[in-house]
Order: C-alpha cells, then structure tokens, then sequence
C-alpha cells in the first residue's frame, strides 16, 4: 500500500494529541484499515474521508476506547487511549432530539461536566453551573440554554452538543460528520465555532465528513480511508485525480470550480454532494508530503 503522510514540524516537540502506530481494525474476515502511521499534532486539524463503512466512524471509536486495535496502537495526549477520557470531546453524529426530552439545553451542556476531569460529584452546584455557562457562552448558545432541546432548531442543538463535548476541556476534539443536515450559515457558524476552539485553545480536532468544501479552509491534512486503503497528507497532496484514482482502483476525477474541488467517478455520496474538495490556494496547507512503500 503507498501512503502519504507529513507531519507538522512547527509543533514538533510537544506530545501529539494523537498518535497511532501500525494501527490495524477488522471485523471478523474484513479489515477496514492496516498500517495506519498517523500523529495529529495539538492544533491541527485532520478532515477524514472516505466512502460509507470505510471505516471512519470506527477510527473515532477506536480513540475513544469504545473499540480495541487489532493491532498496533492508539494513544491520546500520551497515554493510551480509553473510555471517559477527559482528554477527549466528542460530537457524535447528529440525532434529532425528541420533541418530548425532558432536557434543557443546559442539562445536555452538563452531561459533558459529569465523568469528567473534575469527578462526579466533587463539583459543588455554583462551580458546576459556572462551568457549563462559560460553555454554553463560548457557542453563543444562551439565549436558548433553559429551553427544552426537543424544541431547539437542528442548529441549535448542535451548537449546544459543541458545548458539551468542550466542556470537559479536552485536548482533542473528535467530530463525527457535525455538519450533516445543516444548513449552509449553520454550516459555516459550527465550523467555526470549532476552528475557534482549536484556535484558541491548541484542541486538536478529528473532523469526519463527507462534504470537505465547507471546511476546506480550515483542514491541515486529510485522512481518505477507501476499502481498507488510505492516504494522509495536505488537501492538495491528496484530493488529487491522481491519488484518488489510486486508492478507489478506477478512474477519479478531481474538478477544480468555482473555489471548490467536484470529484467525478467515486460512485459514492460525495459524488451526489458534487464535493470533496475546494482548495483555496496558500490555506492551510504547511504540511511536507513523503511517500511510504
Ligand atoms: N461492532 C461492529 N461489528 C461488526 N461490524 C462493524 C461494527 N462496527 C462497524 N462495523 C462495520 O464496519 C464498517 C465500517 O463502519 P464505520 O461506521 O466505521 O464506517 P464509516 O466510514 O463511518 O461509514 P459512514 O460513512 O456510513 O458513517 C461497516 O461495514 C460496519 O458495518
């Protein structure tokens, strides 16, 4: 298998967010991914693509301790990777909430504060409120935090699942596909909202999606599993005809227009989206590219 990776040599010399080592998961007769090498320093921003049961879903799992390798390694912030870690934020991929939760939008904030670095139950109730209204403030969510969440917009309650997975203070941020069935400004204020984050708090983010073109600006590098192959590398390393006719075995092509990158030929959602890519030039893209036997 030919692999790109790079790696982020401004930040050389702090501990990786995430580090995984000859990472291999299967089930059963398939394997979904082998020889995984990748290290997602604090602060960078790694888009993962791929098809549907590539395999995405599973890689957050695996960093969230849900699921073990079959091999190699996986480590956060230097320590192996396991469940109810404070380490890690998570948005999951987006359910709409029953219009009947008994649930403010401040009970779903302090889920996240429950189990986390400060321990169940040693928070007293001012701390614990203080806490959930810097999240719920830092997603600009407070005008709607007392109401039930059932009631809230798709796009509300998104912003408020951001504030749950940041309120633990994580050093990683793990997203799985947070933009899906938003709309375009919806789209625009959550990708922010997390770009922020990274931003200003050096949080690493793992951004699964199928739709690169409205986070393009934002990604360092992208991870594009395809049945059981990947890549690592820039977006334009990667989102090329090239390579992604490479790794789906047939022939792919990648359109520049408009800003944004149509691929033609994968036979999968992102061809239905008409994306997967959208370089804009000289953005987000400080990585060196070398190639692996
Ligand atoms: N616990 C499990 N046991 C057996 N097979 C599983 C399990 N979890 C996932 N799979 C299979 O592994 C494959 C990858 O699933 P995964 O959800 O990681 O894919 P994905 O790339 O996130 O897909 P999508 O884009 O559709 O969300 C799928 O074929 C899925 O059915």
């Amino acid at each position: 298998m030919t692999e790109l990776s790079s790696t982020n040599t401004e930040h050389s010399s702090r501990i990786p967010a995430v580090e995984l080592t000859g990472a291999r998961l299967s089930f059963g007769a398939r394997t979904l991914w082998q020889h995984l090498d990748l290290t997602v320093e604090p602060g960078e921003f790694v888009a993962v693509l791929g098809p549907n049961g590539s395999g995405k879903t599973s890689l957050l799992k695996v960093l969230l301790g849900q699921l073990g390798l079959d091999s190699g390694t996986a480590r956060i912030a230097g320590s192996p990777a396991r469940a109810g870690n404070s380490n890690v934020g998570y948005i999951p991929q987006q359910k709409s909430l029953d219009d009947g939760l008994p649930l403010r939008g401040r009970d779903l904030v302090g889920l996240g504060v429950d189990g986390h670095r400060w321990g169940t139950g040693l928070l007293r109730r001012g701390q614990r409120r203080a806490i959930v209204d810097a999240a719920i403030a830092e997603v600009g969510a407070e005008s709607y935090a007392d109401a039930p969440v059932g009631s809230l917009s798709g796009g509300e309650q998104q912003r408020l699942r951001i504030a749950q997975a940041l309120v633990g203070d994580p050093q990683i941020l793990l997203c799985d596909e947070p933009l899906l069935s938003l709309d375009l400004a919806n789209q625009s204020l959550v990708s922010s909202l997390i770009d922020r984050r990274r931003r200003t708090h050096d949080t690493a983010v793992l951004f699964v999606t199928h739709e690169i073109n409205p986070i393009l600006p934002l990604v360092d590098r992208v991870l594009y599993l395809v049945d059981g192959q990947f890549r690592i590398g820039t977006p334009d390393e990667v989102m090329t005809s090239e390579v992604l006719s490479e790794l789906y075995r047939t022939e792919v092509e990648v359109l520049h227009v408009r800003g944004r990158l149509i691929v033609i030929g994968t036979g999968d959602a992102i061809d239905a989206l008409g994306s997967a890519g959208g370089l804009r030039p000289g953005e987000g893209v400080h990585h060196t590219c070398e190639e692996h036997a």
